[in-house]
């Protein structure tokens, strides 16, 4: 990406402010003006000194020139004091308010881009955040540097560099003189350190994101003792950076001295010039100091130079990757024009072929019928493809090949957030948001009353162990235990309402007792709408009204639980292995001997 690229991009965030724009380029512009102020000055001091002591004047003559003199310099000041504090405050406005709108962008984009777009490598949680933290900081400086450096600085210098013209031409041709070599080092500098402010940020954030990882593996670290081990991985991280700051030093240091070199023979070749030119009577000896401050005013943008160059080179990097999160138009969700109002729920899936974005082919030519109002399972070994299904269900991704229909028109035609709405969604392992309980569950109906949100809890099996929390409903969700949460998304479910349920594995995490719970919470909420089921445990699965059965990808058998037990197939070797697992034959036999006891005891 180029920088006039960039600033095409920037633009339509920038223009509205254009007012605060024209202000600070008026006040860079008075501030340019400003700070050749002191030049002028000092010439006339020294020069109507000088001709006070060529008159042998007394102190007292040279009183209302000082007066003149103090009121310029402080009247200056004063002006600068403002006219820098608006150029700061504007420029830092804009750079605020252009961030803000681009971080928001970003998130926009980012919200409205389907699941697979995560998925592909550079776009992983933390690459993402970088790649979008990345681009708007550096994009950022580059605005920064453009209102509050770049402008300021070179409006000085371009305003110094034409008064020496004016006032001299000579001396102005030596202070240009000077330039190239000082753009040189300064060019040299920065292709020298190029990068490496960017590798230095990438150290610091491997040795903090390693510290990171060090506490968060404490128990692991710990019970393998393998103290040593991290300890070492931290100091090797350390000596990079060690080694890398001190090269940026080292260089810094060097062309900074050089630069300082450059700058001094440019002084002293115009304290040359300009004495020789007061010897021969062409300019008044003031003019000495006059050119000298000048000359000062036009190499302090150069002085910077490098630094600039730099951190252009950063939003060169950095903005191309943010802008392609920008503009991924092909990984923007697809919907429709149907708004699903009052929606049966009969799926049908024909010859569906569906591939991850990685590669891995999970669904080859699968068939199935999800019945409206009906309990259907999904049986297979891990991998099979059974949340696939669902995902393709509720659209997070599209099928290769095949037809998806729902009430008997393509899934693709439905509007994919009213369809959302229709569906509510349990995973084995729920997310839970930052904040309390009742926001946690308030995700489901963003309206909900308390009263709601306490009912859904209470359907939910979780309303008593919140009352029992010291701040109840406002407690930290994010410190409930694993089956706690999971009831929590349960909640949620229940305050959602929706006539269509997809349930993988709802019970994973949940123990035995709040099992039993979530089961028959879940078989009321079942009634009347479609339901799509996918568990290992058999006990949710034997009443649904119609199981499948996947295997690599494919669909096997389907039918209920005792036409598919029959079949003797892959059913049934997943129903033996489970009953197997469980030990049921010792289970059974306590169960039956428990039984005799209490009926001897009732005999
Ligand atoms: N987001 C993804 N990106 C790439 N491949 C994936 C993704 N999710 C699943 N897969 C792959 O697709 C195949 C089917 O996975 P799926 O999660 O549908 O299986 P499953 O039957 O639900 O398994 P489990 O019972 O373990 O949840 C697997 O090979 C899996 O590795």
């Amino acid at each position: 990406m180029s920088l006039w690229q960039i600033i095409q991009r920037l633009f339509p965030y920038v223009r509205p402010y254009r007012g605060l724009v024209i202000a600070t380029l008026l006040l860079t512009l008075v501030g340019s003006l400003a700070a050749q102020v002191n030049p002028f000055v000092l010439r006339y001091t020294v020069d109507t000194v000088q001709s006070l002591l060529n008159r042998n004047a007394s102190l007292a003559a040279g009183m209302p020139m000082l007066a003149v003199v103090s009121a310029l310099l402080l009247g200056k000041e004063i002006v600068n004091t403002f006219i820098q504090f608006g150029q700061k405050f504007f420029g830092e406005k804009i750079r605020i308010n252009v961030a803000t709108a681009l971080h928001q962008q970003a998130v926009h984009q980012v919200l409205s881009y389907q699941l697979g777009f995560y998925a592909d490598t550079g776009n992983q949680t933390g690459k993402l955040q970088t790649r979008i933290d990345r681009g708007v900081e550096s994009l950022m400086k580059l605005v920064q540097n453009f209102f509050i450096d770049i402008l300021p600085l070179f409006a000085n210098a371009v305003v110094a560099l034409v008064i020496m013209f004016s006032a001299n031409v000579y001396v102005g041709l030596v202070a240009v003189a000077v330039l190239p070599a000082y753009f040189w080092l300064s060019y040299r500098q920065a292709d020298r350190l190029n990068g490496t402010r960017r590798a230095l940020r990438g150290l610091r954030e491997a040795r903090s994101q390693g510290l990171v990882n060090v506490i968060d593996s404490a128990v692991v670290i710990k019970s393998f003792v393998r103290e040593d081990y991290e300890e070492q991985k931290q100091a090797a991280l350390q000596h990079n950076l060690q080694e890398t700051q001190l090269q940026t030093r080292k260089l810094n240091f060097l062309y900074d001295g050089l630069k300082t070199f450059v700058e001094q023979i440019g002084v002293v070749l115009i304290i040359i010039l300009t004495a020789y030119l007061v010897l021969d009577r062409q300019i008044s000896i003031g003019a000495i100091m006059f050119h000298i401050l000048l000359f000062n005013n036009v190499s302090a943008p150069i002085r910077q130079l490098h630094r600039i160059y730099d951190e252009m080179n950063d939003a060169l990097t950095y903005s191309e990757g943010f802008f392609d999160i920008l503009d991924a138009r092909e990984a923007q969700e697809p919907t429709g024009p149907l708004q699903p109002q009052h929606l049966q729920g009969t799926f049908d899936i024909c010859n569906v072929d569906f591939t991850y974005p990685s590669g891995t082919q999970a669904l080859h030519d699968v068939c199935l019928t999800i019945e409206a109002g009906k309990t259907t399972a999904l049986v297979g070994l891990s991998g099979a493809g059974k949340s696939t299904i669902i995902n393709l269900l509720c659209k997070f991704y599209q099928p290769d090949s095949g037809r998806l229909l729902l009430d008997g028109k393509p899934l693709a035609d439905y509007d994919t957030h009213a369809l959302r709405q229709q569906i509510g969604l349990v995973l084995q392992k729920n997310h839970i948001f930052k904040g309390t309980i009742e926001e946690n569950i308030r995700y489901g109906v963003m309206d909900a009353t308390l009263e709601q949100i306490q009912a859904a809890a209470k359907q939910a099996y979780l309303h008593e162990q919140i009352m029992q929390l010291p701040k109840g409903y406002q407690s930290d969700a994010q410190q409930l235990s694993g089956g706690q949460q999971q009831r929590i998304a349960i909640a949620r479910l229940f305050l959602k309402n929706p006539p269509i349920i997809f349930l993988d594995e709802p019970t994973a995490s949940l123990d035995a007792i709040a099992t039993e719970q979530i089961k028959n919470s879940l078989d009321a909420i079942k009634q009347g709408r479609t339901v799509v089921i996918i568990s290992h445990s058999l006990a949710q699965i034997v009443d649904a009204d119609c199981i499948y059965v996947m295997k690599q990808g494919r669909m096997v058998e389907s039918g209920t639980h005792e036409q598919l037990y029959d079949l003797r197939g892959t059913y049934r070797e997943i129903f033996d292995a489970s009953a197997r697992s469980l030990n049921i034959e010792k289970l059974a036999k306590v169960l039956v001997d428990d039984g005799d006891e209490v009926e001897d005891t009732a005999a």
